[in-house]
Order: C-alpha cells, then sequence, then structure tokens
C-alpha cells in the first residue's frame, strides 16, 4: 500500500530518491534488450518469428495483416464501439489539425529573409503496445498527426495476440487511418525491426510509441546507435495529483488507480495539503482496488506509489517540478492559482471534474508523453513530432551589400578565409 510522507521531514537527497524512477540499475533490460536487437539485425524476419513464439506464445505463419483481413475483422466492431472511437478519432483530429502553421517570412536585414518550411518526415514507424492491454487509442494517437504531418510511409507494428492476429479495434482504427497493412511484432524486436528494417518490414526515419520497458530501452539504444530517431522515452505511465482540501477523495483515488492498472511498474503520486485527504484517499484506493479485475497489477503498481503531505499547494508544485510527471492532475478548485508554477509535466488536467482517462482516449491532447523524468525536457508526441522545420534564406543584391561586411569580419575573427571570399566574390558582382 502507499507510504505517505511528510514533506517538512524530507531532505533534499530524499526527494531526490524519492523521484527517481526505476532505471535498470543492474542493466538487467539492457542486457536483454542488445541481445533482441543484435539477432533481429542479423537474422532479420526470422527472428522475428522467433521472438514471437517466445515473447509472445504464439506461433505465426506470416508477420502481417493485410486490408482484407484488417477489413474482415473491423466488422466485428459493435456500432457503439465504432462511434466511440470515431468521436475520439474526430476530437483527436480537430486538436492536432490545429497544429499545422505557416510561420511568417522574416526580414532581418533588409533584402535578407528568412523563413522556416515544414516538410514531413518520410518514413515513420508506429509502436502500439499489446502486452498488458491492447491500446488502439494509442494508435490514433499516433495515427493522426502522422496522417496530419503528412508522412509517405507510415510501419505499423503491435504484438500478436493469442489468436495470432491484432485485436479487431486495431483493425477498425487502422482503416480510419486508411493504414492497410499491420506488422504482428512486439516489445524490443520490434523496435529492432523498424531500425534496421528486415526483409518485409522496411527501415524508418523515426519511431514512434509508448511502451514497456523493453520496448523504450530498444527505442533508446537504437536513437544512439543507428539513423533512426525516436520520438521520447515513453515508457511505464505515471500520474501525480496534486490535492488540497477541496478535492475528493474518490476521484483522487479513481485517477491514481487508472494509471496504476497499466502495469507493474506504473506509478501514481498523490502531493496533498490535508492529511485528512491523505488518509480518506487511502481507504478509497483500497475500496476501489478491491473491485478492479486487475486488481493484482494495481497492488504491485501501488508498491512504488506514495503520498507526501506538503503545508502549501507551492512546496507541491515544488515536488511536482522535480518528480516532472508524464501527468500532472490539479485536484483543487484553486488551480488557477498555480499554473504559472509548473515547469516540468507532460500534460495536465485542471479541476476536479477533469480525468486524465479523459486525454488518455478522447478529449484531443496527445497521450504519447515522456516519462521518468524525460517531461523536464520532452514534450508529448503532436503533429511537430512528424515534421521537420526546414529553414530557408534568400538574400537580395542590397541584402549582400547589408550584410557582407559583418560576414566578412566574422570569417576573418574565425581565420576562416574560404568563407569570407565566398561573400567578397558576391559583393564585388554587386558594385
Ligand atoms: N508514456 C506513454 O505515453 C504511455 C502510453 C501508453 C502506454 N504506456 C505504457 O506502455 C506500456 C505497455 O506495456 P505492455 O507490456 O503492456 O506492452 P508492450 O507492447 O509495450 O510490450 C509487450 C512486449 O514486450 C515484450 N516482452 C515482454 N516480456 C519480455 C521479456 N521478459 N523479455 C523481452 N521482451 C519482453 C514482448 O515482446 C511483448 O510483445 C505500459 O507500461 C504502459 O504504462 C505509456
Ligand atoms: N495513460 C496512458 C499514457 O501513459 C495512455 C492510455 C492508453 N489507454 C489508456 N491509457
Ligand atoms: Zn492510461
Amino acid at each position: 500500500m502507499m507510504r505517505i510522507y511528510n514533506y517538512s521531514d524530507l531532505s533534499k537527497s530524499d526527494i531526490t530518491k524519492l523521484v527517481q524512477r526505476n532505471v535498470d540499475p543492474a542493466n538487467e533490460i539492457r542486457t536483454i534488450v542488445e541481445d533482441v536487437l543484435a539477432t533481429v539485425q542479423q537474422n532479420g524476419d526470422s527472428a522475428l518469428f522467433d521472438y514471437a513464439e517466445k515473447f509472445d506464445k504464439v506461433t505465426l505463419d506470416k508477420l502481417y495483416l493485410d486490408k482484407a483481413e484488417l477489413e474482415e475483422m473491423a466488422s466485428t466492431v459493435l456500432p457503439e464501439q465504432k462511434a466511440a472511437l470515431d468521436t475520439a478519432y474526430n476530437n483527436i483530429y480537430k486538436f492536432h489539425q490545429s497544429q499545422l502553421k505557416t510561420e511568417d517570412k522574416v526580414e532581418t536585414m533588409p533584402g535578407v529573409s528568412c523563413w522556416r518550411e515544414l516538410r514531413p518526415i518520410e518514413k515513420v514507424g508506429l509502436y502500439i503496445p499489446g502486452g498488458t492491454a491492447v491500446l488502439p487509442s494509442t494508435f490514433l494517437m499516433l495515427g493522426i498527426p502522422a496522417r496530419i504531418a503528412g508522412c509517405h510511409e507510415i510501419v505499423v507494428c503491435s504484438p500478436p495476440q493469442k489468436n495470432g492476429k491484432v485485436n479487431a479495434f486495431i483493425a477498425y482504427v487502422a482503416l480510419l487511418l486508411g493504414i492497410d497493412k499491420i506488422y504482428m511484432a512486439g516489445g524490443s524486436q520490434a523496435i529492432a525491426a523498424m531500425a534496421y528494417g528486415t526483409e518485409t518490414i522496411s527501415k524508418v526515419d523515426k519511431i514512434f510509441g509508448p511502451g514497456n520497458q523493453f520496448v523504450t530501452k530498444a527505442k533508446t539504444i537504437v536513437q544512439s546507435t543507428t539513423t533512426t530517431a525516436i520520438d521520447m522515452p515513453a515508457g511505464p505511465s505515471e500520474v501525480l495529483v496534486i490535492a488540497d482540501e477541496t478535492a475528493k477523495p474518490e476521484f483522487i483515488a479513481a485517477d491514481l488507480l487508472a494509471q496504476a492498472e497499466h502495469g507493474i511498474d506504473s506509478q501514481s503520486i498523490l502531493v496533498t495539503t490535508s492529511a485528512q485527504i491523505a488518509e480518506a484517499t487511502l481507504a478509497e484506493v483500497e475500496k476501489q482496488t478491491a473491485v478492479l479485475p486487475r486488481a493484482e497489477i494495481v497492488r504491485q503498481a501501488l508498491a512504488n506509489s506514495y503520498i507526501v503531505v506538503t503545508d502549501t499547494l507551492e512546496e507541491a508544485m515544488d515536488f511536482s517540478n522535480a518528480y516532472a510527471p508524464e501527468h500532472l492532475i490539479l485536484a483543487t478548485e484553486n488551480w488557477k492559482l498555480i499554473t504559472d508554477k509548473i515547469i516540468n509535466a507532460g500534460s495536465v488536467f485542471l479541476g476536479n471534474l477533469t480525468p486524465e482517462s479523459a486525454g488518455d482516449y478522447a478529449s484531443g491532447t496527445n497521450h504519447t508523453l515522456p516519462t521518468s523524468s524525460y517531461a523536464r525536457a520532452y514534450s508529448g508526441v503532436s503533429v511537430d513530432s512528424f515534421v521537420k522545420k526546414v529553414t530557408f534564406q534568400h538574400i537580395s543584391p542590397d541584402g549582400i551589400k547589408n550584410i557582407g561586411p559583418s560576414v566578412e569580419i566574422l570569417a576573418e575573427l574565425e581565420g576562416l578565409h574560404a568563407h569570407k571570399n565566398a561573400v567578397s566574390v558576391r559583393m564585388k558582382e554587386t558594385l
């Protein structure tokens, strides 16, 4: 069960330890993942068949599902399930579409113009988790911005399920997105396939998507050892709830449990200014856990989770900024007083009626977010993640006269005479 700490009793080093996530200290995950990466690089498709057998306990006769198979599977999705997926699709599409903006040209000096234009990343790989739970919502979160950005090739991998296929909801989302092939590969072997390429799976320019520690470790390794980039480390889910006496323990407990049910390595943190809210939330957590189908997973995740009691909301925010949560919920009617103090967070949920589950599924924001304190430096997935912003410049005859002398002097002070000459020859031409 969750332990309670008093903020005023914690030293700086206690806080440093508390906010640290599981970082694979003995390199156990790294060792397994490095072996998988090397084997896929060497043996290609045949390694993917072997790992499906070993890790997913399924014998595949082929590695992908084609359009006809996806259509047949999607036809089993019930009308109300289709309608809910359509609602999520529409809201996510609307929010992400608004991120596509043309930037202005800037004249930095008369005759010197600079601007940026978007170009889609050509080949992208989407990883859709499917271990402890299959996440068609993640397919929407990755596929929609990829489509809006205009990526030319979209490779999709998801772990095979026991029937040797993916689930019908993944198939339905594929049709919504106009994607007509899904590769049945999971874990670090899927990341290897998209980073190195195999006989059937193309090497991509950038890999996107969340996953467990194997997936996340594989992404960080291929990012530094191949020419394939990644979106960010988006590992086991986490939530930090800041609550004062205006919060409702029943709602807080529900939000803590929602992230705990993702997996045994999820983490749910409550930081509250009220000892009474802390105690009442603990009781609610017990009560609600007892009736959850995934109670065993939840209990293990809660064993890594804790509550911190602070004197003020400002202290609570200081702790949250040190933790840098993937999701931050401000469970207080006073949320407007503290939003400007948020420095590190992946996605923020304001007030008592805004459950994180809304953002997980359907409000419109992206749920693929940095974990393990990477919210200090990374943003969640957006259309920006799927494009490059290429800079352009144009210099007119007046422009070269205006900027030329400064560039000549700067080149000279760096001792780079060929650089200086590239300007000088043009200035002579325009005399
Ligand atoms: N940060 C985010 O944005 C975000 C979003 C959604 C989900 N998540 C997280 O994604 C994760 C999904 O994890 P999951 O496990 O359900 O699915 P997953 O698809 O990430 O991983 C399943 C795969 O892991 C591999 N695997 C399992 N055990 C292994 C072992 N012992 N050795 C090597 N490989 C092994 C298997 O190949 C399996 O196919 C959860 O932790 C969830 O919290 C994060
Ligand atoms: N909470 C997850 C991100 O950490 C996203 C998700 C998908 N389905 C349910 N939740
Ligand atoms: Zn979730």
